[in-house]
């Protein structure tokens, strides 16, 4: 276990009727790298969590912290309303916490990995044998239970790492890159079972650097870089920070006068506050931050003014588009196309 320098108590309070209540959090190696640098979070019951941010941000560190392992240097930490530093076992029974490297004994079973697993969990001995059946179902590895570990592919082997995790049925569940490395079936089974624990309740602390999946599954979103939390809200919330969703209308006459028609149609409708049309080879195209509302006002506008379509194609922002943004070219989790420092910004709480 990695050491982090222990500091003063802490200064804060934080509220202890969410899952993850994290306040002013810093945490400085004894080497003095400053991995954490006051970052608050707060993640309610039975919500999906998802904590993205370039490699070296302080991703790893920061649960490490949130799951007991680690002491914040400063600030505080309550998990399901137990503070991490004062009760730290009643922590370690209320979560379950997957690290990035596999915890499974290569040596043993499915089945002798969750029996070892509920033994140092304290299952008692009367409910084990249901629960390791159950697990076995939902992680899809009961007709492999009998052979040893050291056979199955890795994607197996995170499922397995997955089930061991949450024999006790822990409340909240920290999952450390769940799914780095896998190939795309294993992936999507992992994430399918992730999504069905959280479904049943389980709230999911996710860190990953696949941002098509944490847009699908998350809640909500924290980006960490350099230590800090740079932003953080719904998917939905962020992509729309990244600015303009773009709307190309393909025009069966696509002459000068056609086009000046219908881009005074457009202009003319309360939608377009916030949009701008301009002319194309093609036809027309609208840049909106309020996508929704605006096909529906273009949609209308074509009708009104009978004017003949050939083609309509949405581009909205992704994920993608908006940490790319935000990390100056340094992509979540990824490897890093630029080392320069960003500025801070915050894009809504
Ligand atoms: N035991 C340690 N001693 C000193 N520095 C460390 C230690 N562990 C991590 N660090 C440093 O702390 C910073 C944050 O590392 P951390 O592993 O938390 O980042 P991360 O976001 O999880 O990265 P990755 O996605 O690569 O796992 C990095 O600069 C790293 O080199």
């Amino acid at each position: 276990m990695a050491h982090a320098q222990t500091g003063s108590r802490h200064e804060h309070t934080v509220p202890d009727d969410l899952a993850v209540a994290a306040e002013n959090v810093h945490v400085t190696y004894d080497d003095g790298t400053e991995a954490v640098r006051g970052v608050d979070l707060s993640v309610a019951e039975g919500e999906f969590f998802g904590f993205l941010g370039p490699n070296g941000a302080g991703k790893t560190t920061t649960v490490r912290t949130l799951v007991t392992l680690l002491h914040p240097t400063r600030g505080s930490v309550r998990i399901n309303g137990y503070d991490t530093r004062t009760e730290p076992q009643a922590v370690r029974e209320s979560i379950g916490y997957m690290a990035q490297e596999t915890s499974i004994d290569l040596e043993l079973t499915p089945r002798e990995n969750l029996r070892v697993a509920c033994e140092m969990y304290g299952v008692p001995a009367a409910q084990r044998s249901e629960r390791i059946d159950r697990l076995l179902d939902l992680v899809d590895l009961r007709d492999v239970e009998a052979r040893r570990a050291e056979t199955f592919s890795g994607g197996m082997r995170k499922r397995l790492d997955t089930a061991t995790v949450l024999v006790h049925r822990p409340p909240v569940v920290f999952l450390d890159e769940p799914t780095t490395g896998l190939d795309p079936e294993a992936r999507r089974r992992v994430w399918d079972y992730i999504e069905r624990i959280n479904d049943r309740g389980t709230t999911v602390f996710l860190t990953t650097q696949y941002l098509e999946e944490a847009d699908r599954l998350c809640d909500r979103l924290a980006l960490l870089e350099d230590g800090q939390v740079t932003a953080r809200g719904t998917p939905d919330a962020l992509k729309a920070t990244a600015g303009t969703a773009r709307l190309a209308v393909e025009l069966a006459d696509a002459t000068d006068r056609e086009r000046r028609r219908l881009a005074d149609a457009l202009r003319a409708s309360s939608a377009f506050e916030a949009a701008t049309v301009e002319r194309t080879a093609e036809g027309l195209a609208v840049e909106t931050s309020d996508v929704d509302d605006v096909v529906q006002e273009v949609f209308a506008a074509l009708c009104d003014a009978s004017v003949g379509v050939t083609g309509l194609d949405v581009g909205e922002p992704t994920l993608d588009d908006v940490f790319f943004a935000l990390t100056d070219g340094r992509e979540p989790g990824g490897d890093g196309r630029s080392d320069d420092a960003v500025a801070p910004m915050e894009a809504g709480r």
